[in-house]
């Protein structure tokens, strides 16, 4: 480890929604925590990303997750920014070669949070579910084909504000966003074993350019490693799915000793089919996840593989 501190302070780059920057604040807490820095060591850089300035369209049409990290990138390469914050939920599973996700936070609460009812039955029939989350969707109406899908984007305050003007009658956030907001209060969390999360849900990352071995070795001393192998086999699992921002898919990960069990479950997008299966494996074992990937798509009928491209 390297416990030279840095000759100037060192920028972090993020988002400015409100819940980027709380995950920067976080981020900048143990970083400076783990070493014995002055929060001023570290200076946080806000940056507007492509996807926060286009709020009326789904994500998936609009060129998909790569909208949230594009900027930070090329201010990652240029040497504007030092290191990126991300929702890992947010980053695409194909990353550039010369970055490395140096650090993951320890994973905050994974669940859904359901918001306007107090339980996916008490949803009255007929009612608009507010979500532009292909998962959130084809889980919903998986669970109650009477409801209705109505395009709910914007950041979490925004979300929360459309659903109290009537756009919608209930809508779905993550815990963990909702938490580090301060909103605990809201809604009513739905179990993670019935209702599955989105992959890497509820995981904050830190990326730097894999060069440089300062950074990375600072940034290795907060690193939380069950959090780092849960995210990776979920992050393989999704690569070898080879799915998309179009592709409804959750998962969840459970940990043992030192083995991971991933149950995951891909929806068609209407919600009328569903798969799921498990595999326990190694930590750190990429063969693992593939396997799943094989086995889901296997035993997917078409309305579902035809959203993947993966080996299966
Ligand atoms: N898609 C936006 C997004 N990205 C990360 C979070 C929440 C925080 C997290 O999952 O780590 C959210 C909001 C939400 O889904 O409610």
């Amino acid at each position: 480890m390297n416990n030279q501190a840095p000759q100037r302070p060192l920028k972090l780059g993020t988002r400015r929604s409100p819940l980027a920057m709380a995950q920067a604040e976080e981020a900048r807490a143990r970083l400076c925590a783990a070493h014995g820095w002055a929060e001023s060591q570290v200076e946080l850089v806000p940056v507007t990303a492509s996807g926060d300035k286009i709020q009326d369209r789904p994500l998936a049409d609009i060129g998909g997750k790569a909208l949230w990290t594009k900027e930070l990138d090329a201010w990652l390469v240029s040497g504007e920014i030092d290191f990126a914050v991300h929702s890992m939920k947010d980053v695409e599973t194909i990353r550039p070669e010369n970055f490395a996700i140096a650090a993951v936070l320890p994973r905050a609460d994974v669940r859904d949070v359901l918001i306007g009812a107090a339980s996916i039955h008490a949803i009255p029939p007929g009612a608009r579910v507010g979500t532009s989350a292909p998962r959130r969707a084809a889980q919903m109406l998986h669970a109650r084909p009477d409801l209705t899908v109505v395009s709910f984007r914007g950041n979490v305050a925004t979300r929360l504000a459309k659903l109290q003007a009537g756009e919608a009658d209930v809508t779905l956030l993550a815990a963990a966003g909702l938490g580090r907001l301060g909103e605990t209060g809201v809604g009513h969390p739905l179990s993670e074993y019935e209702w599955l999360p989105a992959p890497a849900q509820g995981a904050i990352g830190i990326e730097c350019l894999a060069s440089r071995a300062d950074l990375c070795a600072w940034l290795g001393a907060i690193d939380d490693k069950p959090t780092h192998h849960a995210i990776r086999a979920e992050r393989a699992l999704l690569l070898a799915l080879g799915g998309n921002c179009h592709s409804p898919i959750a998962v969840l990960t459970t940990h043992h000793e030192s083995s991971l069990t991933l149950r995951a479950a891909l929806f068609s997008p209407d919600g009328a089919e569903r798969v799921e299966a498990h595999e326990t494996f190694a930590a750190g074992d990429d063969a693992g996840p593939a396997h799943l990937a094989h086995r889901l798509l296997g035993e997917a009928p078409d309305a579902i593989r035809v959203h993947f491209h993966g080996a299966g």
